[in-house]
């Protein structure tokens, strides 16, 4: 069931399934731009905790030069070395052949490619224009197929660019219905630098919504601006029913300088928890798991909700 926009509820009088998925992406975009090198252990350990506090999705890595994001160079050795849950899904990203070739390799079973709305991001990110990564993926996606893997789009700077600054939702919505058409199940629209508001983001949705199914996006907010919840919110009136998010805040691209982490899970599911939605996630739980990798980087937990949590109840 799709609410008109406008018509959500926060009353709880809404009858159809509350249902939302939450796409843990700390171990990969949280990870990615930490400059010490993290060891492997700690990001195995780190995989494993969360994938006890009920989240059905957490992207583990990426299959990425090691040259451009020497963090990610683990990647093969995280997947053999994290204890697979049944029922939990843990894809990596792959941009290119070789990367999807060294993921089958490690038996994973969902990729992610990832893609820009914005010609300059597009270079700067993955070496490449927008239309040679649309060919590139087009083959990533024939093979994941051939292999059973199923196949994850993102697509960034949906509201904004580090580099050009405004991007039109119509650039938006035409990488999103390339990505789609060629296959990925879901398309994640990544407002990679946090600049959006409610504003820009409906105009953005309302775009993209034309050429695809509400229920095929999913929305992957930095935070930087402070906007990432009310974005959320928004989003949710939409229709939207997938969001990524970092325990603790974590995150940030290196190739959009200035940009702070996602959204934190913590805070996330807090709010959807409060708006009656189920997610199946023991807030708890991902707190201390937030702690944990929060005190491996010796900096405080981002998640509003944390703090407040931490302070009342010494978790
Ligand atoms: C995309 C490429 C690979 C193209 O890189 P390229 O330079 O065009 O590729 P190439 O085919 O010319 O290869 C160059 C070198 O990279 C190696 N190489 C090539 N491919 C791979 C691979 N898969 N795995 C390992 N190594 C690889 C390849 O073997 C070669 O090594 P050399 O001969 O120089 O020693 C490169 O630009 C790259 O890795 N970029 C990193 C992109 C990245 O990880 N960005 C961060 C993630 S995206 C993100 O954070 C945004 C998101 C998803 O969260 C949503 C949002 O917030 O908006």
């Amino acid at each position: 069931m799709r609410h008109k926009p406008g018509t959500f509820c926060l009353s709880g009088s809404h009858t159809g399934p509350k249902q939302v998925k939450i796409v843990e992406v700390g171990p990969r975009d949280g990870l990615q731009n930490e400059k010490h090198p993290i060891p492997t252990d700690i990001k195995v350990s780190f995989i494993n905790k969360l994938s006890k506090t009920g989240l059905k999705v957490i992207e583990a890595t990426s299959f990425v030069s090691p040259k451009l994001v020497p963090q990610m160079a683990d990647c093969s050795e995280v997947m053999t070395k994290i204890t697979r849950e049944p029922g939990v899904n843990y894809p990596v990203l792959t941009p290119n052949l070789k990367g999807l070739e060294k993921a089958i390799s490690v038996g994973v079973k969902e990729v992610a490619i990832f893609g820009a709305a914005s010609e300059a991001f597009s270079q700067a990110n993955i070496n490449c224009s927008i239309k040679d990564s649309l060919s590139r993926f087009r083959e990533v996606v024939k093979c994941a197929k051939l292999a059973g893997i199923s196949v994850r789009g993102y697509v960034s700077c949906v509201l904004g660019c580090p580099y050009q600054g405004e991007v039109s939702p119509e650039a938006v919505a035409e990488i999103a219905k390339e990505m789609y058409k060629m296959g990925c199940y879901e398309i994640s629209l990544g407002d990679t630098i946090g600049v959006g508001t409610p504003g820009s983001l409906i105009k953005m949705l309302t775009a993209v919504r034309k050429v695809i199914p509400i229920e095929r996006l999913a929305l992957h907010c930095h935070d930087t601006y402070g906007q990432a919840l009310v974005n959320i919110y928004c989003a949710l009136e939409q229709g939207v029913k997938v969001f990524d998010s970092s325990v603790s805040g974590l995150g940030g691209c290196p190739f959009a300088k200035g940009a702070t982490g996602n959204v934190a899970t913590e805070d996330v599911v807090y709010m959807l928890q409060g708006m009656g939605f189920h997610t199946g996630i023991d807030l708890t739980n991902l707190i201390r798991v937030g702690n944990y990798i929060s005190q491996h980087l010796s900096r405080p937990n981002r998640s509003k909700v944390a703090v407040a949590l931490n302070a009342r109840n010494s978790l």
